[in-house]
This record gives structure tokens, sequence and C-alpha cells, in this order.
């Protein structure tokens, strides 16, 4: 269980990206969060992953407080939770299996990935994460090779491969060909299944209330919304994308 205190980023510049939010996210639970652009969807994902450092706040993770945490502590943190980005994240001139590869790095001194010396089980664990998404055929193909939906699989093959407790997604279909988005939306729900909790940020309304449990809507850093997508009505949508995109 995650639970978030308070939490406040306020940017170098005096934006604030995230402004006291609070929210617990239960074990097991699949929430897509939607606003405008520049709402805060971003900072928050960044956030609970420590991509972002908060101004103040607390984020619990099974009680223990990570928002400061440092060093072997933010490293096992990390292990557990897979990142999926808008633009795949990938080293391009290397392998599939090579990037999903990646996602081991947390088990392991920094000798095995910089040596390759993967054991036997993480080598099987990878290739059981590019069969699970479709790219049986693809283990050895350099990722630059690759169309974008492809790639994104790799990348959430990575994310799969890290045997995460919960899957942040940042825009995950954002960069790809929108008939792509059910291909993606339907892979996280099936991990969501396996007892993997998953986040993910989305711009497109009717795929969050086609897929998530819950719902969470920012508007200018504040959490506006927090419930089921039946509770989603029109004057709820309307208060979470309220102000233009110029106000942000
Ligand atoms: N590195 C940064 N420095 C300064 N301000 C930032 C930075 N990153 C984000 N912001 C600002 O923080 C606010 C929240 O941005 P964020 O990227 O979290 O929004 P978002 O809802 O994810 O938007 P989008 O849907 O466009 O990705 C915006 O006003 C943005 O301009």
């Amino acid at each position: 269980m995650i639970q978030v205190n308070n939490l406040t980023k306020i940017y170098s510049n005096g934006t604030r990206g995230l402004d006291d939010v609070n929210v617990n996210i239960q074990d097991g639970e699949f929430i897509c969060v939607i606003g405008l652009s520049g709402a805060g969807k971003s900072t928050f994902l960044r956030c609970l992953n420590r991509l972002n450092d908060a101004t103040s706040g607390q984020i619990l993770i099974d009680g223990d407080d990570i928002a400061f945490a440092q060093g072997a502590k933010l490293r096992t943190l990390r292990r557990r939770i897979g990142f999926i980005f808008q633009q795949f994240n990938l080293s391009t001139r290397l392998s599939a299996l090579e990037n999903v590869l990646a996602g081991r790095l947390g088990y392991h001194n920094r000798f095995v990935g910089a040596l390759g010396l993967f054991p036997q089980a993480d080598i099987d664990l990878a290739k059981g994460a590019l069969e699970r998404v479709g790219l049986a055929d693809k283990f050895n193909v350099r990722v630059d090779q690759l169309s974008g939906g492809q790639q994104q699989r790799v990348a959430i093959a990575r994310a799969l491969a890290q045997q995460p407790k919960l899957i942040l997604a940042d825009e995950p279909m954002a960069s790809l060909d929108p008939k792509l988005s059910g291909v993606i939306m339907g892979l996280l729900k099936s991990f969501n299944k396996d007892g993997i909790s998953v986040v993910v940020n989305i711009h497109v309304l009717e795929l969050a209330t086609a897929y998530a449990d819950r719902i969470l809507g920012f508007n200018k850093g504040r959490l506006v919304f927090d419930g089921p997508p039946s509770a989603l009505t029109e004057s709820e949508i309307e208060r979470i994308y309220a102000g233009s995109v110029a106000d942000l």
C-alpha cells in the first residue's frame, strides 16, 4: 500500500507541480490519472518513484517513508516499481533482450550489468517477459529496427522483468498510433490481474473510464477527483478540466 501525505513539488522556477496531494493506493488497484496538460500527472508519477524529488510531504510504501530516501533504500524501492515512459527510454542500439535484462539491474551489483553477466534465471525471465508482450521472435533484434509499438512493448517487458509490485506508466500510448492504445492498456490490465498495481497517466478519457477501477483527476497540481469511473459525472469532468492550458 502506498500512502501519499501532503505531497508538494515546487520546481525551481516556482511552479507548483503538485500542491498538497493526499491519496492512498491499495495493492492490486488499476488507477488512471487524468487532467489537462500541465496539471501535474507526470510530476505525481515521477515523485512516486523518485525520478523527481518532492519539496515536502511523505510517500509511505508499506509504512516506510521513501520521499527523501537515499542509497540502498532508494535502490531497493525502485526495483519493485516499473516505470513506462511516453518515449520508451530504451537503449536503441541494444537488442530487445538486452533492454529487458536492464530491468534486472536493481537486483545485482553494478558489475553484472556492465559485464553482461546476468544469471540464466534472469535471461529466462526476460525472455518470458518478451513472450508475454508478443515479441518472442524479436529477442535479438536491435531496438532501433523495431516499430514504435514494438519498442513500447519492449519497455513494458522491461518493467515486467523487474517483478514489480507497482507499474507506473506515463502516457504510454501518447507516441503511438491510437490503434495501439487497446494493446498497451490490455497488457497493463493483464499484469494487474496477476496482482501488480498499475497507475497510468492518460489523455484519453474514454480509455481511462474503460480500464480503471479508480480515477484520479488533477488540476493545477491539486488532486480534485478521486473515485470510480461511475462517479465521473459531467460536472466532475468539467471541474477536472477547468481552466485553459494557457493558465497552467
Ligand atoms: N522541470 C520542470 N521545471 C519547471 N516546471 C516544470 C518542470 N516539469 C514540469 N513543470 C511544470 O509543472 C506543472 C506540471 O507539469 P506535469 O508535466 O507534471 O503535467 P502533466 O499533467 O503531466 O502534463 P502533460 O500531460 O503535458 O504531460 C506544469 O505547469 C509544468 O510546466
